[in-house]
């Protein structure tokens, strides 16, 4: 065997010849995003079979919705804080508390939503196990289409974060379906963020979005090419930019595939950042971000494919639930200088 370079980039992979279904297409596309899975984390789609025009519809709604005043978007505030739909303001969170960080929060405000059409009379999805993976979405009741064209848009997802773990199982070596049971009652978000022009300096170590690794097995993100995007650090140690190529997607494994891979392959830390200051007033940022998580019940073992006798397994088993809310809770209660993004706001309207 030759030798392969590391991938210190994040790759573009073209979908189109899995979805055609020949055995070679395939295989040569699980290859690649086994590839870059290993090497670095992260890659951009393309061949997808998401429609333009659903992107777009639902970029634009999405806009739409963060134009509202204030007090309309606070009433969809998230009701609790284990709870992950609903909306947040700028300074509520800061991605890098999960890493045990004190930092300000990040310069960005968000409003997520989680599967649709849950069947009210099915225990599974109201038991004390299914918590608040299942409580009902918000919906902003001034601006109906988001709604209609929210739920077109994870349906999509749905349909993509599918065939993707289809593809990681033959990367794998699993036969093609093997995590198809593990996400039939899945337990996805779906996220606009909102990251706003900085008319005044961001604290120091204030960022749109702080350095992170994402949670679930994997993430789509339809990113936006204007001042301030996201980064991610390779394995050498470099924060590399991410190219935002219309049309494409960015895809990423989060902690619960690093864990299932037993680190086969990598959750990469990742970040958004401040626009330069002479760029910002003019670097508003909207991202769609869909974060595929298995059913709450699927247990997360160590693969046999990704163990050996120098590699035995590195993780006790865990379920989906569990991982999530241990890293949501995290998330959003650690930190805490919440004053320094509330002076930014009131500077920024002022
Ligand atoms: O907005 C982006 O480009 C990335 C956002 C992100 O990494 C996240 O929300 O987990
Ligand atoms: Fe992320």
């Amino acid at each position: 065997m030759g030798f392969i370079m590391m991938l210190t980039d994040v790759p573009t992979i073209d979908l189109t010849p899995y979805r055609l279904g020949t055995e070679e297409g395939k295989r040569a596309v699980a290859e690649a995003v086994g590839k870059a899975c290993t090497d670095i984390g992260f890659l951009v789609i393309s061949g997808h079979g998401v429609p333009q025009d659903l992107i777009e519809r639902t970029y634009a709604v999405s806009r739409r919705f963060f134009a509202l005043p204030a007090s309309e978007k606070a009433l969809l505030n998230r009701p609790q804080s284990d709870q992950v739909r609903g909306y947040s303001a700028v300074g509520d969170e800061g991605l890098s508390y999960s890493l045990g960080e004190v930092a300000p929060p990040d310069l960005k405000e968000s409003l997520s939503i989680g599967p649709l059409n849950v069947p009210a009379d099915d225990p599974y999805y109201h038991n004390a196990e299914a918590g608040p993976h299942f409580a009902p979405n918000l919906w902003p009741e001034s601006l109906p289409e988001l709604k209609t064209v929210w739920s077109e848009y994870f349906a999509e997802m749905e349909r993509l974060s599918c065939d993707l773990m289809r593809i990681f199982a033959l990367a794998l070596d699993l036969p093609e379906n093997w995590f198809d049971p593990t996400g039939d009652r899945h337990i996805s978000m779906f996220r606009a963020l909102h990251y706003p022009n900085q008319p005044d300096a961001p604290l120091d170590g204030q960022m749109r979005a702080g350095a992170h690794s994402d949670y679930g097995a994997l993430t789509i993100l339809r990113q936006e090419n204007v001042p301030g995007s996201l980064q991610v650090c390779n394995r050498e140690g470099n924060w590399v930019d991410v190219p935002a190529i219309p049309g494409t997607f960015v895809v990423n494994i989060g902690d619960l595939m690093m864990q299932w891979t037993n680190d086969k392959w990598i959750s990469t830390l990742h970040r958004v950042v401040n626009p330069p200051r002479d760029l910002a007033d003019q670097a508003s940022r909207v991202s769609l971000v869909y974060f595929y998580q298995p059913n709450y019940d699927a247990v997360v073992s160590c693969l046999d494919s990704c163990q050996s006798p120098d590699q035995p397994a590195r993780y006790p088993p865990i379920t989906s639930g569990d991982h999530l809310t241990a890293k949501f809770v995290q998330q959003t209660t650690l930190g805490g200088t919440k004053d320094g993004a509330e002076t930014i706001l009131g500077e920024t309207a002022a």
